[in-house]
């Protein structure tokens, strides 16, 4: 039996083997917060603790690697950095800064992070008996400094145990995989592996294992193609196949008439901000993946008077695949579902929106503000563009120049004098980025 997003049969398999960055966790948490803190410490505890098994045996390594067998504290400490900066997956690299985070979580420096959906689903699998395992390339000391200090306390208890790039290998190789089969001793195929990158997949099921990708709004490898590996938005899909994204089911009257009425009211709300002034901004929905298939907004219509029947079924290419006369920018909905994996899709015209983006073509940069922790980031001392494309009234061309100018992080996009488009999983996160997105605009209005 196949493993589907909405269909999870916790009979298929016995294990589920979990990657954290951009899977269960923000890779913005350990870019932002992680990587600074360990840096800030590597020379200090190569110059105090140079002489203890595991960070003399790390020093060598990176000496090795580095082809300087002669390298001092000094110069390991510059290289230390340089891939840090390369975001290089090196494993002497990885212990060093396991050692640090480990102990910075034990002293309460840190609180991991996971997204919202994770605890719950993983307490839920465990608790029916489905055995959890961790393979990620921060290493063992770090994935348990991580699930021992997570935001809900203590969860190493749910976890079965902790494979890394040391004990099992690359995370793109089939042997690292099979290495971990042996050694749960769980058959590959009631193996199941959760990544957000498709090259990881592709290895677990080299090995035998079923694998699902994790598809995050905002996380590096949203945009990425995951072939024909089924793909989740959140693990939260597993237990109640959403309306949002499913992957085989087809689209009934039923379904269509429940997102109309889902984006009718969004519709009014955002009408009554001001926001959709006249028949202007147009709403979607994904309703299934494989095939795409889109609820979306009617064209022409006063959007402060949509019914739940105002509403169009699209294909993956935005064109109506039933009666009525969907968006003249259904194209460009259907065109950020595909490339973000979005859920959902808000296309305002707001004033401030359309003044910055004339203003600022170039982009608009935006950090160090609570308000984005809206749009994922764990801290405010993020860093964060907001692209600005050229208008066009051909969706090829301004889907091309939204592709084009998509940012990390940053979940929407600006067209020039005309509005804004921004994306979530489903329509309420799509409606409280949107709220951030604006409010950041008006911001910045305000203060020019
Ligand atoms: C004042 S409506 C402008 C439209 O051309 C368009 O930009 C828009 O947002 C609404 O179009 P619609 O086809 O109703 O979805
Ligand atoms: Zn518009």
């Amino acid at each position: 039996m196949s493993v589907e997003p909405g269909r999870f049969d916790v009979d298929a398999v016995d294990a589920v083997v979990l990657d954290i960055e951009g899977t269960t966790s923000a890779t913005g948490f350990v870019v932002d917060v992680l990587y600074p803190y360990a840096r800030a410490r590597f020379g200090a505890l190569l110059a105090a603790r140079g002489a203890e098994p595991e960070v003399a045996r790390a020093v060598a390594q990176v000496r090795a690697e580095a082809g300087e067998p002669d390298a001092d504290a000094a110069r390991v400490e510059e290289i230390l950095g340089r891939w840090v900066d390369e975001d290089r997956k090196a494993t002497p690299l990885k212990t060093l800064q396991g050692i640090l985070w480990a102990e910075g979580f034990a002293r309460g420096d840190l609180v991991s992070h996971f997204y919202p959906d994770v605890i719950e689903v993983l307490r839920r699998w465990h608790a029916d008996g489905v055995r959890l395992y961790v393979y990620s390339s921060g290493s063992v000391a770090a994935q348990r400094a991580w699930f021992a200090h997570s935001p809900e306390g203590d969860l190493l208890g749910l976890v079965s145990g902790l494979y890394d790039t040391e004990n099992a290998g690359p995370k793109q190789e089939a042997d690292s995989y099979r290495k971990i089969a042996s050694s749960t001793g769980v058959a590959p195929e009631r193996l199941l592996f959760l990544s957000d990158r498709p090259g990881e997949l592709d290895a677990a099921r080299a090995a035998g294992w079923r694998a699902v990708g994790v598809r995050r709004a905002g996380e590096p490898y949203a945009d990425a193609d995951f072939g024909d590996h089924p793909v989740v938005a959140d693990l939260e899909q597993f237990m109640t196949g959403t309306t949002a994204v499913t992957s085989v089911s087809a689209v009934t009257a039923a379904d269509l008439e429940e997102a109309g009425a889902v984006l009718a009211a969004e519709a009014a709300r955002f009408a009554s901000f001001g926001w959709m002034r006249g028949t202007s901004g147009n709403l979607s929905l994904v309703l299934s993946r494989d095939p795409l298939r889109l609820a979306v907004t009617a064209s022409g219509r006063d959007k402060g008077e949509l019914t739940s029947s105002d509403v169009v079924l699209t294909d993956g290419a935005g064109a109506a695949v039933g009666p009525g006369r969907p968006s003249a920018e259904a194209a460009l909905h259907a065109r950020v579902a595909r490339l973000t994996g979005a859920g959902a899709v808000v296309h305002v015209h707001t004033v401030a929106s359309v003044v910055m983006g004339q203003r600022s073509p170039e982009g608009l940069v935006f950090e160090g503000l609570e308000m984005l922790k809206g749009l994922g980031h764990p801290t405010h001392e993020v860093s964060v563009t907001l692209p600005v494309i050229a208008n066009s009234q051909d969706m090829t061309v301004l889907g091309d120049r939204l592709e084009a100018a998509l940012a990390p992080g940053m979940p929407a996009v600006v067209v020039a004098g005309h509005g804004i488009y921004v994306w979530g999983a489903d329509a309420r996160e799509a409606r409280h980025r949107a709220e951030v997105v604006e409010w950041l605009l008006e911001l910045e209005l305000a203060r020019r």
